[in-house]
């Protein structure tokens, strides 16, 4: 087991700068602070030896894409103190540290969203302990539904950019108090997705041959639980959303506050009901019916990215 202590975010060893005393607010359950996202990290930290550059988050149905993982080291959530428990099926709910192409990672085999009665800063609580970790860039992958009406069920995603929905009702995982050492107060959000990270996954879609099933578009998250109604996705398709889902967004806005590269997959599990006349209704268990599907082929693919997108991440000062 790795020494823990020293300083923040090299992966080796975590310790917190200067203790600070942020503001109270009301907030549905108490917030975590930095410190105790240090605890959490250098407990990780005690309990493996492999130093994550790149983290995944495996979608509703894509936990197989730990599988890729190789010399695996499981943490069950319930073991990690302050971290949340899964709830949703299709997510297990454990971290699973190894290497992917010889690149280490860990893999969140089980997400947390905001419909389970988590606040968004909690669904979001592991991305920063990545980055306490010393994860450098962010693979999210989620189901979502379809609404481009040229995507199939069983494509594939580039997240180009979202549409941060929740956002606009003033529910964000950067509200309340901010802590600078994880990132600024107001944060850009022009670059979310990482440009080389999109350019390379559409070259290495060419080289698998799979560029037929994978397309680039915009993803937009809801509250959720329930699946969209008519006129909200017709809402929806005119703001220029291609893929609907219940995760993700404040991931991403989470990941880029602390400055990590950010990289999303969508694989569509089912079309979005745009029409009054169409039969068809959403439900948890073709999105999962999906995930298994495609397990083959989002392994494949996501372990080459890992593998080229390495190339990529900034380098230690
Ligand atoms: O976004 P992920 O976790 O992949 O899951 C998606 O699938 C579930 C609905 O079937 C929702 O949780 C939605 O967000
Ligand atoms: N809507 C919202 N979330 C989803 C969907 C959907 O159609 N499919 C998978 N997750």
């Amino acid at each position: 087991m790795a020494p823990v202590n020293a300083d923040i975010v090299n992966g080796s060893k975590v310790t917190s700068p200067v203790k600070k005393t942020l503001p109270e607010v009301e907030d549905n359950g108490k917030r975590y602070s930095y410190e105790m996202l240090v605890e959490t990290a250098n407990f990780l930290l005690s309990k493996t030896d492999v130093r994550p550059v790149i983290g995944v988050i495996c979608g509703s149905g894509m936990g197989s894409l730990a599988e890729n993982i190789s010399q695996p080291e499981c943490i069950a959530y319930e073991d990690i103190p302050n971290f949340p428990i899964s709830t949703v099926e299709g997510h297990h709910g454990k971290l699973v540290f190894g290497y992917i192409s010889d690149v280490p990672v860990v893999a969140m085999q089980g997400r947390f969203h905001y419909y389970e009665g988590y606040p968004l800063w909690k669904c979001c609580l592991p991305v920063r302990v990545m980055k306490l970790l010393g994860v450098k860039a962010l693979i999210a992958t989620n189901a979502a539904g379809g609404l481009n009406p040229n995507y199939k069920i069983g494509d594939l995603m580039i997240v180009r950019d979202h549409i941060n929905m929740m956002g606009f009702a003033g529910n964000n995982p950067l509200h309340g108090p901010n802590d600078e050492r994880f990132g600024p107060r107001f944060p850009p959000m022009n670059k979310a997705y990482n440009y080389e990270f999109r350019k390379v996954a559409k070259e290495v879609a060419k080289e698998l041959n799979i560029d037929n099933m994978v397309r680039e578009g915009v993803y937009t998250c809801l509250g959720g639980p329930n699946f969209e109604t008519v006129a909200e996705l017709n809402m929806l398709k005119m703001l220029g959303v291609d893929a609907v889902g219940m995760s993700t967004v404040h991931e991403v806005i989470t990941a880029r506050h602390c400055d990590m590269s950010v990289f999303a997959l969508s694989l569509i599990t089912n079309e979005c009901v745009t029409s009054y006349d169409h039969d068809a209704e959403a439900n948890h268990e073709e999105v999962l019916d999906v995930g298994r599907m495609r397990q083959d082929i989002l392994r494949d693919y996501v372990s080459k990215l890992v593998n080229r997108f390495v190339k990529y991440l900034p380098q230690n000062p």
